[in-house]
C-alpha cells in the first residue's frame, strides 16, 4: 500500500519497506511512513501488531532486515549517538533505578545530555506533583511513568518517542502525561511519535497518525485527511439481502436484513449513484469514528489474507 510522503529533509522519521521477522513470526511487513517535522504523530494499533518493533528500529535497536529506516536522515545503526543525542525515549514500563530519588535522577540524566534543561525539569517535576526526595521504587506506577516522561523531555529532544505512555494508567495521570505531551510540541518544531492501542487516546491528541495491523501498515495521513476522506451510508433495500451486497468504492459492509452500513474511503460522491442503482435508499449519512475506521481497513487486510491463503491452497 502507497501512502503520500514529504520529501526526506521535512521527514524527521523515514521509513521505506521495512520489513522484520523474529523465526516464522512477521512482525513488520513492508512498512514505509514518514513522520514529518512538528506535531504529534500516533501510532495505533492492537497488541502485537508491530509497534514496538517499529520503535526499535527507530531508536537503532533493531537493524533492518531488508527496507531503510532513517531518523534525522541518518542511519540510527550506523550513528546511534548522533540520533539518541536528539532522542527523548517512554518505553511502556520505563526501567528506572529504584534506588535513586527523584533529584538524583534528574542530575544523573543530565549528565547524558548537554542540552539538558534543569529548570524544565524542575518545572516538570512541579508540575508532576513528584517529591525531589522520593526514592523511584516507592513511586506508583503513574508517578514512575511521570518520572521516566521528565527524564525523555527535559533536555528537550528533537523527537520525543513514546511506546504506549500511559498504558495501565488511571485516567488522570493519563490525562497528565497527554498534556504535557501537547505542550512539548507547542516547543517550536519539536516532534512528538506516540503509540497506543488506545484509538480515543491517539484521536485526541495526534495530528497524524498510522495504523499497523498484524505488522501491515494500514493506513497513514493527517487525521483530518483521513476523517475526511471516510463516510458511513446506511442504505435500505426494498428486500430483505441474504448476504452482504457487493458495492464498488465500499471498504466494509455490515448489516442484515434490508439494512446495512457502508463505509467507503475516497469513493462517497459516487457511492450514493451505486446505491440508488442497486435499488437501495440512503437512510443515514455520517463521519466514522477512528475506530470504525480501523476496524474497516484491518477488515480488508484479513480478507485479502483469506482470499490468498485460499488461492495458495486451491494451487
Ligand atoms: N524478540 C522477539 N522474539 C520473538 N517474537 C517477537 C519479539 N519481539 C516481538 N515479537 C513478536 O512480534 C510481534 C509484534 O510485537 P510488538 O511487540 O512489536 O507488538 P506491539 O504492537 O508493540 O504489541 P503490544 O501493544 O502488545 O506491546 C508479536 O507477535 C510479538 O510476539
Amino acid at each position: 500500500m502507497k501512502f503520500p510522503s514529504p520529501s526526506s529533509a521535512e521527514a524527521v522519521v523515514s521509513i521505506t519497506g521495512l520489513c522484520r521477522r523474529f523465526g516464522s513470526k512477521t512482525a513488520l511487513q513492508e512498512v514505509s511512513l514518514y513522520v514529518p517535522r512538528g506535531g504529534v504523530f500516533g501510532l495505533v494499533g492492537a497488541n502485537g501488531a508491530g509497534k514496538t518493533t517499529l520503535i526499535k528500529h527507530i531508536l537503532g535497536l533493531l537493524r533492518a532486515e531488508s527496507g531503510s529506516v532513517r531518523v534525522f536522515d541518518v542511519d540510527p545503526v550506523a550513528d546511534p549517538v548522533g540520533v539518541l543525542g536528539r532522542i527523548g525515549y517512554l518505553s511502556e514500563q520505563p526501567d528506572l533505578p529504584g534506588w535513586m530519588r527523584v533529584d538524583e535522577l534528574m542530575r544523573y540524566t543530565q549528565a547524558f545530555y548537554p542540552k539538558w534543561d534543569m529548570a524544565y525539569a524542575e518545572k516538570l517535576r512541579e508540575q508532576f506533583g513528584l517529591d525531589p526526595a522520593a526514592r523511584l521504587k516507592t513511586l506508583s506506577k503513574g508517578q514512575q511513568a511521570k518520572a521516566g516522561l521528565l527524564a525523555a523531555q527535559a533536555h528537550r529532544p528533537d523527537l520525543l518517542l513514546l511506546d504506549e505512555p500511559s498504558s495501565g494508567l488511571d485516567p488522570i495521570v493519563r490525562r497528565d502525561i497527554l498534556e504535557a505531551v501537547i505542550h512539548t510540541v507547542a516547543d517550536e518544531g519539536r516532534t512528538v511519535f506516540f503509540s497506543s492501542h488506545l484509538l480515543e487516546e491517539i484521536e485526541r491528541v495526534s495530528d497524524h497518525i498510522a495504523m499497523l495491523h498484524e505488522g501491515k501498515l494500514v493506513m497513514c495521513g493527517s487525521l483530518d485527511e483521513i476523517k475526511l476522506q471516510h463516510r458511513c451510508f446506511i442504505l435500505r433495500f426494498p428486500t430483505t439481502q441474504t448476504k452482504p451486497p457487493v458495492i464498488a468504492g465500499a471498504l466494509s459492509v455490515s448489516g442484515m436484513g434490508r439494512e446495512w452500513s457502508v463505509m467507503c474511503n475516497g469513493a462517497r460522491n459516487e457511492l450514493p449513484a451505486r446505491a440508488l442503482q442497486m435499488g437501495a435508499e440512503i437512510v443515514e449519512e455520517r463521519f466514522p469514528s477512528l475506530n470504525e475506521i480501523f476496524v474497516a481497513h484491518a477488515g480488508v487486510t484479513a480478507s485479502a489474507r483469506a482470499n490468498s491463503e485460499e488461492q495458495t491452497t486451491a494451487h
